[in-house]
């Protein structure tokens, strides 16, 4: 039986014997819908992410294009996850990170045990809290953003609510690709990362480089922008956290080597510096610092001396000029 909290030491993450991470599942999975338990409220839900979080930056990149700002607060922590899991700023004073203002707590595990004093899983960012009933609504970033979408919209001006990022049209081409984007990207890296053996390596490198292709060849075909065309749908919301964060920090500290962004795919880097430098929701939700600190530091099993790599410069290259 584990002691309470004993399981906030990311560092403790158990890989099981054939060394292939498994991701345990999140428990606290409502939704926000009018007269339910959890109705739209401005003001009673807040949201508590890590910068460096690719999970998280999900839901900062929806609130962030939904215009949610002033119906949802947003807490940041330390980049540091330490042994008792992420810290506010009164646990660890870091350039940007906040101080919980609901409940005062020192950890994100304290608001995991506010919410159910027996809590037995990890304590994940993002969490999405209710301030009224002093619980957590949702801690699962794909649907959390799927709740940013439409469940406040009544609170929004219109050109907010009208706002589309799961198009009909594309809700089942989507649901596919998140499928293997998740399993080979976004959790790819992870996988990658914290391989136990070199067979598990192997196999999760193979196939995080392998959907690199697939998604490049999607891209390249794109008419552009997006990954969909001229539309920004949940599909660039879901890959951007992984994308950004691959050369300074996957390609290195995870082993995903066989090649880079900047390197190696020329319509992945394109599609990554447009969303970066031409839209502030992208832009203004990526803190570099955040990132590299949280892996480098955090993860002393892979990083045992926790130095933080100067590189690459820069962390995104500019658009060139005049590129379309
Ligand atoms: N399925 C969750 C995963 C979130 C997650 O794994 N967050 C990591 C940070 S990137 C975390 O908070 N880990 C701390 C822990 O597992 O103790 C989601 O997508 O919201």
């Amino acid at each position: 039986m584990p002691r309470k909290g004993e399981n906030a030491d990311v560092s403790k993450f158990e890989i099981p014997a054939d060394g292939r991470l498994v991701r345990p599942p999140t428990i606290f999975r409502n939704f926000i819908a009018p007269n339910g338990k959890f109705p739209p409220e401005a003001g009673r839900y807040h949201l508590y992410v890590s910068y460096a979080c690719p999970w998280a930056h999900r839901t900062l990149i929806v609130r962030a294009l939904k215009g949610l700002e002033d119906v949802i607060g947003v807490t940041v922590v330390s980049p540091k996850l330490g042994p008792n899991g992420w810290p506010f700023k009164k646990s660890d004073d870091f350039r940007g990170a906040g101080d919980d203002p609901n409940e005062g707590a020192e950890y994100i595990k304290d608001l995991y045990y506010i919410a159910d004093e027996d809590y037995p899983a990890r304590f994940s960012v993002p969490v999405l809290w209710d301030k009224k009933l002093r619980t957590i609504v949702n801690n699962e970033s794909s649907e959390i953003i799927r709740i940013f979408y439409h469940a406040f919209d009544s609170l929004l001006p219109e050109e907010k609510a009208k706002l589309e990022f799961l198009p009909e049209d594309l809700k089942t081409e989507t649901d596919e690709m998140n499928k293997w984007v998740y399993d080979d990207i976004n959790n790819g890296v992870y996988k990658t990362g914290m391989a136990g053996n070199q067979e598990a390596y192997d196999e999760a490198v193979e196939a995080l480089f392998g959907s690199l292709d697939r998604i490049e060849a999607i891209i390249a075909k794109s008419e552009g922008p997006y990954i969909f065309g001229k539309r920004l749908t949940e599909a660039d919301i879901r890959l951007y956290p992984t994308i950004i964060r691959f050369d300074p920090v996957y390609a290195t500290h995870f082993k995903c080597n066989i090649g880079t962004i900047r390197h190696n795919y020329p319509h992945l880097n394109k599609w990554v510096r447009n969303l970066y430098w031409r839209n502030e929701a992208f832009k203004g939700t990526t803190d570099f610092e955040h990132i590299k600190v949280h892996y480098y530091w955090s993860h002393y099993m892979i990083n045992p001396k926790r130095i933080v790599p100067k590189g690459p410069r820069p962390d995104i290259e500019p658009l060139a000029e005049g590129e379309a």
